[in-house]
């Protein structure tokens, strides 16, 4: 049984234009699948359908075999937004506490001190998110991934923003967690990061799934992901 089942998935925001059109695909425990299109071709529809952001319209979303709305589901996935929205009105140490006890677990804060540490910011764990640069807001969004460690974590061009020191640091630590057996769908425009990371890559272009591959097959075929994606625009352009 496949972690993530998104089973023939459409949406539309004003009922007439489908911005999601019958996608299908699956995450399988211990991949990382990148998920690139452009700029309006669904990616964030996609992932507020299966964080049940909107209501789903029309297919089916299973999370660990979980219809995707029960508590089962939501359990098991955390969602890394594209923006650095975080409580101001608490620290970081209050923050993770508070994921904790949304996935049900004791948060190890131990853990977030050391990640705290090797990400640049020793010595501002028990200060307001108020006062975290951009950048900080982002790195305390990943490291509560890698704190809480779901079975599946989106994330929705969270990197934007890192520096490349921390960029380095979260791509080895994805790798840590793809190799316990858990999953990342990685919704990115940085392919180069993709190419890195992503054992499979996920195109959509107006809202269809238009190749669903190992990124090696893809890089192999056409020289590199942008390279796909480009090709793809050449001959689906007017
Ligand atoms: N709340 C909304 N109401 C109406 N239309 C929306 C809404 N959100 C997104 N759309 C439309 O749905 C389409 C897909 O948008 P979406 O944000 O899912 O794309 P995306 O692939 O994530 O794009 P980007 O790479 O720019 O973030 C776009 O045409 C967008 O204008």
């Amino acid at each position: 049984m496949p972690l993530l089942n998104v089973s023939s998935v459409s949406y539309s925001y004003d009922g007439v234009v489908n911005v999601l059109s019958d996608v299908s695909f699956t995450v399988e425990d211990g991949t990382i699948v990148g998920l690139v299109g452009p700029n309006g071709s669904g990616k964030s529809t996609l992932i507020k359908n299966i964080f049940d952001l909107v209501r789903l319209q029309s297919g089916a979303i299973r999370i660990g075999g979980h219809e995707h709305t029960r508590p089962g589901a939501k359990e098991l996935a955390m969602y890394l937004s594209s923006n650095d929205y975080l409580p101001e009105f608490l620290t970081a140490r209050e923050y993770l506490s508070m994921m904790g006890k949304l996935f049900g677990l004791e948060t190890d804060h131990e853990k977030a001190l050391g990640l705290f540490r090797t990400f640049a910011m020793e010595g501002r764990y028990d200060d307001l998110i108020e006062d975290y640069s951009h950048g900080m807001r982002k790195k305390t969004q990943l490291i509560s991934a890698f704190v809480i460690r779901p079975p599946l974590t989106v994330i929705d061009e969270t990197l934007n923003g890192v520096d490349i020191e921390a960029l380095y640091l979260a791509e080895a630590e994805f790798r840590k967690v793809r190799d316990e057996g858990r999953s990342i769908l990685l919704c990115t425009h940085d392919f180069a990061v993709l190419e890195r990371l992503a054992d499979r890559t996920l195109f959509l272009d107006l809202g269809s799934v238009v190749r669903d591959e190992a990124t090696r097959d893809l890089v192999d075929e056409h020289g590199s992901v942008a390279a796909m994606v480009f090709d793809h625009l050449g001959t689906s352009q007017p």
